[in-house]
């Protein structure tokens, strides 16, 4: 390979075997409780004192020199296996064998014994995720319980779940099984499952210590998704029930069970962990180290940056593919669009190829594909031919992709972050960025899982150095909605989770908000009867909150429906810049005039009309002609029986039908997307109610020529613009709102109220005034509260009046305790905001933005009603120091805007 140090201006810094980063091992150095099970001497002289527990010398240990010998042995007589079952089986035992794992086993087995939470540190590819679960089988450690091992991704947990079967020489579902969202294969016969760590959290829903399973291990940790941060806190929580009488495990075998419960065991698992951290949090839990890899992968950086990394990856791809021996080849693009590009111009460049040059089969891997198209990634490439897949992170971690010998990384990730803006407005979106060195440690991973591999990272080795160790835990950086509401199920509240970093104020401030928008939680934040039904479903909570409102709007076959095609994990129009024009003229026949929801439900009633009479080619052959991603609607039909089975067991009717009637569905939705609206300004783009944010509709949606007055939408997608999209109108609903009566909801002229000579008016505005939420923050107080439902009236027609003098009597409160009740009831209006009694009042100076000031005048103006907006009133805003983000605004009388 040292061909290679001149290929596309590569340098070859690590001739040697793939080995730690510096940074990895200075690290390794500060460990506090260290025990190495690969049995290296040499390696163990040099390893710091413990600060807790024994030094265990791997029984069967192994030193790196011999571990190099028998890994190019290795290297050479493995490979895609294939023949009788019996000679399958050998090869893949012998391959165990020589697992790096495996000469640690038994001083692994002892540790695992001997300690309740366990910190395991290993390199990609040293055997943790398939043989540690076996081990631990093996070893008799699970007693009646089985053996959980979570993953950050569906990919990664069925493809485990299937080597494991086959290393096991069972099917899948039977011993072995997995767990994923929308998709299950166990049985009572199962004892080891590997599961995605959302899976686990729902699990959590039905029973809170996990008392199916005796060993939990929490794989790639060092991920630090929303969901494993979640699951540790929990684990914490479980192992001080399940296994101690009283006070910290320290991370020590209790003594004492303190209940009839099984004891549970958690390893934590990952090649590029910061160990110390996880074993700190679990009262310095002992750390494990697996020394070595069974292939070397040779790593090479560019001798100079490359901004156009696409580019980059196609000269390289060409030139591995030119000079190079077979083997696969693995790239890593940051998202769908990248990959895409590249894939067009490989195809292209591939057709120019001599002849006689091998050929290329490129595959695509992102998560919005469909789960057959990602595993078909396994599947050889055809005879003769060199696959290439095209993935992004989604085949960073634990997957062993057979024959990938290359990878080139490009450095380039997209990363989930909430876009704040102002704080608790904000909205989840994708962002491009660099990897961190965790993410190309792991990438390079990928390749020497079969024999020694090679890594073509499209950067220089100092901006390898520079990156971050590892990237920033997603509760830092995400909505936290579904997570507070599976937590309100379990009696947990999110702000008293004990974690390892805590979330952000704001996004918890925000995600209450959304909650009791959603009527989920009360305005003590308390888990509504509501919520608790809506958390039973395994959608995220707008969708369920949308099921829960087509009951009451007669609707809930059509919004099962359309909620499927939504939580399907690819999308049903599958288009992109090139050729959306034609697949819009194309799809024309579906479209509804309401926008893209009922747009989708055409589609699915033509799919199943269409399937009643067409074979699988002749359905295949229609979604192709439609430009419709038939993988969609499978997974979506999937998904409903999964979503009617559940009605059933909420005893929900999913028969219900309205039948062509739009307005019971787009109601229902509404009412899950209240806080997902925009309406309107004169320029034509659109002004989110929740947030400050100006919003477009995306391209591709059936709305993008339309110009209606307010929208619901899916998602924001963050471009050049900020894009709505799944998008529907939002204006017919007004027309049935009407003036807000009864329930409580008293017509506001009757609440003019005038003290000491003031009239005084409380204005709900929406979140326009930029306010800050806090941890403490109150939704029922907050003044951002508005569901767009009552966009029309617009804002200034929400004026509600409050008597200040009457404040601190309970009388005061403009809805009673009653109204307020009968207001979660109804499923159109949510309380008005109102003065809590102990509420100290503040001023302070926010005024309301320009445009939002314009805004007002305008919606004054076509209600033809007088007012001098300009004037006064918007001078004063009551807020409550410590919690912010409330409350009324003050008006001089005569300010006030009044219906003629
Ligand atoms: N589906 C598979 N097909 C072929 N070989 C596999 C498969 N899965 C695992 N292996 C083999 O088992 C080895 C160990 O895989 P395992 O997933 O247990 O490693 P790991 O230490 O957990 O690494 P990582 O963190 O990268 O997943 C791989 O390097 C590969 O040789």
């Amino acid at each position: 390979m040292a061909k290679h140090s001149t290929v596309n201006g590569f340098h070859n810094h690590r001739n040697s075997a793939y080995s730690p980063s510096p940074a990895k091992k200075k690290n390794l150095k500060r460990r506090a409780s260290f025990a190495d099970i690969s049995g290296d001497e040499n390696r163990s002289r040099k390893s710091p004192k413990k600060a807790h527990g024994d030094f265990v010398q791997g029984q069967n240990g192994m030193r790196m020199k011999r571990m190099k010998r028998i890994t190019s042995a290795g290297s050479s007589t493995m490979g895609a296996t294939g023949g009788k079952m019996s000679g399958k089986t050998f090869s893949i035992q012998e391959q165990r064998n020589q697992l790096p794992i495996a000469k640690g086993k038994e001083a692994l087995i002892n540790e695992l014994r001997e300690n309740d939470v366990t910190v395991l540190v290993g390199e990609t590819g040293s055997g943790k995720t398939t043989q540690v679960p076996q081990y631990i089988l093996e070893a008799g450690l699970t007693g009646t319980g089985m053996i959980a091992v979570t993953q950050p991704r569906k990919v990664a947990a069925t493809s485990l779940a299937t080597r494991v079967a086959t290393e096991k020489n069972v099917s899948v579902g039977d011993l072995v099984g997995y767990s994923v969202r929308f998709d299950e294969a166990s049985s009572s016969s199962t004892k080891i499952k590997y599961v995605t760590d959302g899976m686990l959290i729902r699990e959590l829903l039905m029973d809170s210590t996990l008392s199916r399973y005796s060993v939990i291990i929490v794989d790639e940790a060092h991920e630090r998704t929303l969901r494993t941060d979640l699951l540790l806190s929990n684990l914490k929580r479980i192992q001080k029930e399940r296994n101690v009488a009283s006070g910290d495990s320290g991370g020590k075998k209790g003594k004492e069970p303190a209940s009839k419960l099984n004891p549970l065991k958690v390893i934590i698992m990952s090649a590029t962990l910061d160990a110390e951290k996880f074993s700190k949090f679990y009262g310095n839990a002992k750390i494990l180290y697996v020394q070595g890899r069974q292939h070397p992968v040779t790593i090479y950086h560019t001798a100079t940056s490359q901004p156009d990394y696409v580019d980059s990856a196609l000269r390289t791809f060409f030139q591995i593919h030119t000079d190079q021996p077979p083997g696969d080849i693995l790239i890593f693009l940051p998202g769908q669009e990248d990959i895409e590009n590249l894939e067009k111009s490989i195809k292209l460049y591939a057709n120019q190829l001599p002849k006689d040059a091998p050929g290329v089969a490129v595959y695509p891997m992102y998560a919005a594909l469909p789960a057959s198209q990602q595993t078909s990634v396994f599947s050889p490439a055809p005879q003769g031919m060199r696959k290439c897949i095209l993935a992004t992170n989604i085949a960073e971690t634990s997957i062993t992709i057979p024959g990938i010998k290359f990878v080139i990384d490009t450095g380039k990730c997209k990363e989930k972050r909430y876009i704040s803006r102002d704080a608790g407005s904000g909205f989840d979106t994708l962002l491009t960025r660099d990897i961190t060195q965790s993410s190309a440690l792991q990438r390079a991973g990928r390749a020497g899982r079969e024999g020694h591999g090679f890594c073509f990272r499209l950067y220089t080795e100092d901006a390898f150095k520079s990156m971050p160790l590892s990237a920033e835990p997603e509760i830092r950086r995400c909505t936290l909605t579904s997570s507070i509401l599976q937590l309100k199920c379990l009696g947990q509240d999110l702000e008293e989770l004990d974690f390892m970093d805590k979330p952000d104020p704001d996004s918890i401030g925000s995600a209450f908000a959304i909650l009791y928008l959603l009527g989920a939680i009360d305005d003590a934040k308390k888990l509504t009867k509501l919520g608790k039904q809506m958390a039973f479903f395994p959608l995220e909570p707008p969708l369920a909150r949308s099921l829960m409102a087509s009951v009451e709007h007669g609707c809930t076959k059509e919004v099962i429906d359309i909620v499927s095609i939504l939580s399907a994990s690819s999308k049903l129009f599958y288009d992109n810049s090139d050729n959306r024009e034609s697949a819009a003229e194309i799809r024309r026949k579906f479209r509804h005039g309401s926008g893209d929801h009922m747009t989708v439900l055409n589609v699915l009633r033509s799919y199943e009309e269409m399937c009643a009479s067409q074979s699988k080619s002749g359905r295949r052959e229609w979604c192709r002609s439609q430009m419709l991603n038939e993988r969609c609607l499978i997974e979506a039909l999937d998904i409903r029986a999964q979503l009617r089975n559940a009605c059933e067991r909420q005893e929900i009717d999913y028969n219900v039908t309205c039948g062509d009637a739009e307005q019971p569905v787009l109601k229902s939705l509404i009412r899950g997307l209240v806080h997902q609206s925009a309406f309107l300004q004169a320029d034509g783009s659109y002004k989110q109610i929740m947030g400050p944010s100006i919003v477009k509709i995306h391209p591709g949606s059936s709305l993008s020529d339309k110009k209606v007055p307010a929208i619901i939408y899916d998602e924001l997608i963050y471009t050049t613009n900020i894009y709505a999209r799944g998008v529907s109108n939002n204006g017919e609903r007004r027309k049935n709102i009407g003036p807000p009566s009864p329930d409580g909801l008293v017509p506001r002229k009757e609440k003019v109220l005038e003290a000491n000579g003031k009239t005084i008016l409380k204005i709900k505005v929406g979140q326009t005034l930029n306010l800050q939420y806090r941890g403490d923050f109150c939704p029922s107080r907050h003044i951002g509260l508005e569901p767009p439902l009552v966009l029309d009236p617009p804002p200034v027609c929400t004026v509600d009046v409050v008597d200040l003098k009457k404040r601190d009597t309970e009388s005061s409160n403009p809805m009673t305790t009653e109204s307020q009740s009968q207001c979660h009831q109804h499923p159109d209006l949510l309380p008005l905001p109102h003065l809590h009694p102990d509420l100290e009042l503040q001023q302070c100076t926010v005024n309301p933005k320009n445009s939002y000031r314009k805004l007002l005048r305008e919606s004054i103006k076509t209600r033809g009603w007088r007012a001098n907006i300009d004037h006064g009133w918007t001078k004063k805003l009551e807020t409550r120091r410590d919690r912010g983000g409330y409350l009324c605004m003050f008006g001089e009388q005569g300010d006030r805007s009044s219906p003629r």
